[in-house]
């Protein structure tokens, strides 16, 4: 069976390899598993909630319509009164079936009058959210299209991200290649500069957001020179790369195990540097594409 529905999530089985499999919890349409041929690529918690509590620690939770906490209380009022991250995330979006069966494709969709009440009633802007999710037999795309519908009053104005956290082997043996260049906001000095370094290395907490990346650029995750992931971006000019490393990982409830931070690196792809703004009736689209690639070096 190509499709699998519960009352909480959807799994797809690739037809040419039973192995390669997709889950997405209906709760955030978050994809919490991505299995290529029995092999686990993303990281999950062992202690993330799938119960719908709380957002999944792992997989690719998704970050609309605000990227951390919206600090301009003056020009988006209601966008910094969300939580981290806003609300899609910890949001039960419908499953609304396949679209195509090769490449196997099905899609998830979310709107006010399903999102998170709580939330929407601090941030009631109109919106209409569709979350395609595709499996091939070697990658996994995950595309959004986010629509101002043509009865909104008002400009919607937002962030997106894909919160993608992905499985390595040990983080200490591994690099995040194909940034440098990139105007970066370190969030943990709180500082910009542009990134110099050929390769990113993890010692120690790690947050920074790498602005208007070249499109061009595959951003690759590497260890020991073996690419274990490839990352590819339509519309989404910025990339978050995060680490909690120890002490972070202490503070997190649902991180588990606690030497977890060891084991994942979070690239996450987005528009962030600024708000997407859309008029009335329009509409914006994006996608990942994490893939297997040869080294694949870019530089300057
Ligand atoms: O704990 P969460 O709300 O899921 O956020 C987890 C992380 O998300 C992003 O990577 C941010 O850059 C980090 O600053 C944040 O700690």
């Amino acid at each position: 069976m190509p499709i699998t529905e519960t009352d909480t999530t959807v799994v797809l089985t690739h037809p040419e390899n039973q192995k390669s499999t997709v889950t997405i919890l209906k709760y955030g349409a978050t994809v919490y598993s991505w299995k290529l041929d029995g092999k686990e690529q993303l990281w999950l918690s062992s202690a993330a909630k799938l119960d719908g509590s709380k957002p999944v620690r792992g997989g690719i939770p998704l970050v609309f319509p605000v990227f951390g906490k919206c600090t301009d209380s003056v020009n988006h009022p209601e966008l910094s009164q969300l939580p981290q991250h806003g609300l899609a995330r910890n949001s039960t979006w419908e499953f609304l079936g396949q679209t195509t069966e090769s490449p196997l494709t099905v899609q998830f969709g979310l709107y006010p009058e399903i999102a998170n009440s709580e939330l929407t009633k601090i941030w009631n802007y109109d919106f209409e959210l569709i979350l395609s999710v595709e499996l091939g037999v070697d990658y996994l795309k995950t595309a959004i299209e986010v629509t101002n519908p043509l009865k909104a009053t008002r400009e919607l104005s937002f962030n997106w991200l894909f919160h993608t956290y992905l499985h390595v082997e040990d983080v200490e043996d591994t690099m995040v290649a194909n940034l440098a260049g990139s105007n970066t906001y370190d969030q943990l000095l709180q500082e910009s500069y542009t990134e110099v370094q050929p390769v990113i290395g993890f010692h120690e907490e790690l947050d920074r957001i790498y602005r208007n990346v070249n499109p061009e650029r595959v951003i690759q995750v590497v260890d020991k020179g073996h690419p274990l992931h490839s990352v590819k971006r339509s519309n989404l000019p910025d990339a978050v790369v995060w680490n909690p490393w120890i002490e972070k990982s202490k503070g997190m409830g649902d991180f588990e195990p606690k030497d977890g931070y060891l084991k994942m690196v979070c690239v996450e792809p987005g528009h962030v540097h600024d708000f997407v703004t859309l008029k009335p009736g329009a509409k914006w689209e994006a996608f990942q594409l994490l893939y297997k690639d040869e080294l694949n070096y870019q530089a300057l």
